[in-house]
């Protein structure tokens, strides 16, 4: 069995980020910028006032003023404030030439076109303004390639000049779940079978980590029928199998994976659950064997599907290397690095009370997985442990 960093380092090493392409912004949220990110215009455009009141010069203080105009966000006032001048002004308004401070309007009171101070006034010269370029300037980089676009940086990108950005392509992954057993979501199974729960949930993942999924649906446990939807996968970026990665008579994703012409890499990785895992590659296809069990197949997507999927988009992948406080006590660990179910409030981590890699509630009542080293010694509440969050997959 290899270890879990020798394997994820082996099928790192194997992939690159996809080519970049340019999207609208509304195609863009959870992508990867594949070029540094710089602003077009300048923002605010102006020196523009941050508060509805007057404009005024900060020599003329305390008052009073005569009201000679009025700013409005989209109208400037086109003349310039002179001693002892105002000019009613609004949040977002360009705030005159002359004028350097604002007072609002809770602190003064208007009489015909006489402004008279009655609060404390602005506390300072330039009170109540927003610079020009005070938010960004033309030509400043605003975020490095490689930076999530988020719904921030989709406002960010909008404001400097861009409706269109440009980012790493997404991965377009199929996904085929093997087993004569399986039938589909919303069928009722009939003796001996169940429903083919692993595809949605798979998908799910895959298409949260920002991917394109296409799922080629169930095939049989037959060595032909496995080894035509592999070779279908030939124009995927990576190809997701479900199931048939064990030892069993219909076991048959290794022996699908040579009869398509692909190359098995690696099988069997030291990590629980998950073992059977399968690496393998058809050309530039990515093939990832997944186990059967539900649980086993959604923590090795986690594990290995997800860093790949990342490096693809051009995301430097780095294992978040979190800690809690554990709430009851765990025995020592084999030589599997094991994933406990478990749930996490606060800083306080607890496991669930079974781990059975074919339980679904369970995992679905979990917020965070225990990570258990190979070997680790047994540890007692109260000690700090490793997790993985699961709020986001
Ligand atoms: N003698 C041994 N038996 C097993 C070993 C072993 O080392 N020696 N490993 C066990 C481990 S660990 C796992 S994990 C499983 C995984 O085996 P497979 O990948 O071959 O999975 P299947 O046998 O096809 O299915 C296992 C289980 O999962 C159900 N399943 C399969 N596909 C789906 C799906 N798309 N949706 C929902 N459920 C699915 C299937 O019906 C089985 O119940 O092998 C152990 N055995
Ligand atoms: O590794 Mo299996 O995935 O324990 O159930």
């Amino acid at each position: 069995m290899l270890e879990y960093q020798e394997a994820l380092d082996r099928l790192l090493a194997g992939t690159k980020p996809l080519p970049a392409e340019r999207v609208a912004l509304d195609d863009a949220i959870g992508r990867i910028l594949a070029e540094p990110l710089a602003a077009g215009l300048t923002q605010p455009p102006f020196p523009a006032s941050a508060m509805d009141g007057y404009a005024i010069r900060w020599t003329d203080m305390p008052g009073p003023w005569t009201v000679i105009g009025e700013s409005a966000a989209g109208s400037a006032s086109s003349g310039s404030v002179n001693t002892r001048e105002a000019v009613r002004i609004f949040t977002g308004a360009p705030v005159p030439s002359g004028a350097d401070t604002v007072v609002v309007q809770e602190d003064a009171v208007r009489g015909g076109d006489i402004l008279t101070l009655t609060g404390d006034g602005p506390p300072r010269k330039g009170a109540h303004i927003r610079p020009e370029g005070n938010d960004f300037s033309e030509g400043m980089p605003l975020l490095p390639a490689g930076s999530r676009v988020t719904a921030a940086v989709i406002g960010l990108a909008a404001a400097a000049g861009h409706a269109r950005l440009t980012v790493h392509r997404r991965p377009r992954i199929a996904v085929i779940a093997a087993g004569n057993e399986l039938v589909p979501p919303g069928t009722r199974p009939g003796p001996a079978q169940i429903v083919a729960g692993n595809g949605p949930m798979i998908t799910a993942q895959l298409q949260q980590d920002g991917a394109d999924v296409t799922d080629f649906g169930i095939v049989p446990d037959d060595l032909g029928a496995i080894t035509d939807a592999i070779r279908r996968a030939g124009d995927f970026d990576m190809l997701l199998t479900i199931g048939g990665a064990s030892v069993g008579d219909h076991d048959l994703v290794r022996a699908a994976l040579k009869a398509a012409g692909a190359t098995l890499e690696f099988w069997r990785i030291a990590i629980k659950p998950g073992k059977p895992l399968i690496a393998g590659r058809m050309g530039q296809t990515r093939i990832i064997g997944l186990p059967g069990n539900p649980v086993s197949a959604y923590v090795c997507t986690l594990l290995f599907a997800r860093p790949v999927l990342q490096r693809m988009q051009g995301v430097d992948v780095c294992e978040t290397a979190e800690t809690a406080i554990l709430g009851s006590p765990l025995p020592g660990n084999g030589d599997r690095r094991d994933h406990l179910r478990a749930h996490l409030e606060a800083d306080r981590i607890t496991p669930l009370a079974t781990q059975d890699s074919a339980q679904l509630a369970v995992l679905a009542r979990a917020n965070a997985l225990i990570v258990r080293p190979p070997f680790v010694k047994a540890s007692k509440t109260g000690d700090s442990v490793p997790f993985i969050r699961l709020d986001r997959t």
